[in-house]
């Protein structure tokens, strides 16, 4: 029997149907389009099995699912390691085509351009295309064509090149839905893909507060964020229309969407970013990377009830707010003097927003080892933190219940870590 040509459109970091860049341009194809999602082994063996993050792309590609079976459509689901279930859907189907949105991160180029060639070995055209970020690779550079390593320059370049182009185009697949493929694929329990469902869950975003943005953002206790990061990392929601409500909003709300591009751009631009760090100056720091210190870090119990509250925070629910995460990483790379890399590895491990270019470039400027970073003798002092930020100790009270207990003493003088931080990073800095 011969079987029906398809095109096929690959789901990864892009969990939406609507105003997907990919997926519209799939449908627009001369095949019927049956949509994939792949569970990575490689990516998926180092995880535990109730990763939080499993669960929340779990509920989401079910959420998918019945939205297409409204096109009498479904989602098939694989698992394995990506470069052996392409070959044996190669075997399966008669594909034409292969569309799928670009994912700038090193380890998802390489996989692209080998999947890419595999596909092109069994002639099967395959296309790209932006989707998660408004420009991306080499769109936004310096006058020289080279990338910008500074957050302000490259701001005013990205919102001069977004104004002339009115606005960031939406891609409504509404009209072409019709050329979903009419299969119905078993949707997989969770259990059958390995895992667990997991306790924390990622909550929804919720865009009422950003008005008072400006004003309330770095206040945790007023909880006042959008909650925006795991639905941005797992594409659940589209940049392009988030940018354009953000551009009528509340530009301080844009800005914040630009560092997260600016730092992917960073990433494309500088992948040795991942492993190095970025000023190679900073190359000769002697970091103390004490692993009983390293654990009270981890635990929230360090004393200092700003950095605890966050990393119980973290360790509870997979999200700390951005100003404790600034507090929690100085404490660690000068406080304490651990290799920022142990820190970004943790969060890593913990963030349901774990987004490699954001992770490693906060780690790197609160470590001042970054582009643009945060110059190395400003040690944030976590008390006055705590005093300018929760100034009633609300945020600490709720993540420390034993506060008011008699709460322990710091595990290090602040005045005297400060003073050890500037010099060990003064004497590390090669000239
Ligand atoms: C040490 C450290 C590690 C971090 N690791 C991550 C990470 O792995 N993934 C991640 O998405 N963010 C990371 N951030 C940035 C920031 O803390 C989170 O994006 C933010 O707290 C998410 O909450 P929100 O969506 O409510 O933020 P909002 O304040 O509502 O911001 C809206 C969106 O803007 C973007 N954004 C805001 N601040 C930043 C920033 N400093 N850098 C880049 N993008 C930003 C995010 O996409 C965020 O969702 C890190 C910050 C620090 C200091």
């Amino acid at each position: 029997m011969t079987k029906q040509k398809v095109s096929f459109f690959w789901f990864r970091r892009d969990l939406r149907l609507e105003d997907n860049t990919g997926l519209f341009h799939a449908l627009q194809s001369d095949f019927p389009v049956i949509p994939l999602f792949i569970f990575d082994e490689d990516i998926l063996d180092n995880l535990p099995k109730n990763d939080a993050r499993v669960t929340f792309i779990y509920d989401s590609l079910q959420k998918i699912n019945s939205q297409l079976s409204e096109f009498g459509s479904s989602i098939l689901i694989k698992k394995g390691k990506t470069t052996e279930v392409w070959k044996s859907l190669i075997a399966e189907f008669d594909i034409q085509n292969v569309f799928f949105n670009k994912d700038y991160e090193p380890f998802a180029i390489k996989r692209d351009s080998s999947i890419t060639s595999l596909l092109k070995e069994n002639n099967i055209e395959s296309f790209s295309f932006k989707d998660h970020v408004i420009f991306e690779e080499k769109e936004i550079t310096k006058a020289d064509g080279l990338p910008y390593t500074v957050y302000t320059p490259y701001k005013n370049k990205w919102l001069e090149k977004y104004h002339f182009s009115g606005a960031a185009p939406e891609y409504d697949s509404a009209p072409f839905q019709s050329n979903f493929a009419k299969n119905q694929f078993p949707f997989p329990e969770l259990s059958e893909i390995g895992f667990e469902r997991s306790a924390i869950k990622v909550q929804p975003h919720d865009l009422s507060k950003i008005s008072n943005y400006k004003e309330t953002r770095d206040f945790p206790a007023l909880d006042s964020t959008s909650y925006l990061s795991p639905h941005l990392r797992f594409g659940s929601v589209s940049i392009r229309k988030l940018v354009n409500w953000a551009n009528r909003k509340n530009q301080t709300f844009l800005s914040e969407l630009i560092w997260r591009e600016f730092f992917i751009q960073i990433l494309f631009s500088f992948p040795n970013c991942v492993n190095h760090n970025f000023k190679s100056a900073y190359d000769g720091i002697q970091w103390r990377n004490n692993e009983e210190d390293f654990k009270r870090w981890c635990s929230g119990t360090t004393g200092y009830p700003m950095v605890d509250a966050g990393m119980r925070q973290l360790n509870e629910t997979g999200y700390m707010h951005n100003r404790v995460r600034m507090v929690v990483a100085s404490f660690l790379c000068k406080h304490l003097l651990i290799n920022w890399q142990w820190g970004e590895a943790y969060f890593a491990e913990k963030l349901l927003d774990f987004e490699l270019a954001s992770n490693v470039g906060n780690w790197q400027w609160a470590a001042g080892t970054g582009c643009d970073a945060a110059p190395y003798f400003r040690v944030f002092n976590p008390e006055i933190q705590q005093k300018k930020f929760d100034e009633k100790g609300e945020y600490i009270r709720k993540w420390i219940p034993e506060f008011d207990f008699g709460y322990s003493e710091p595990m290090v003088d602040h005045a005297f870590a400060r003073d050890r931080a500037i010099a060990t990073y003064k004497a590390g800095i090669i000239k």
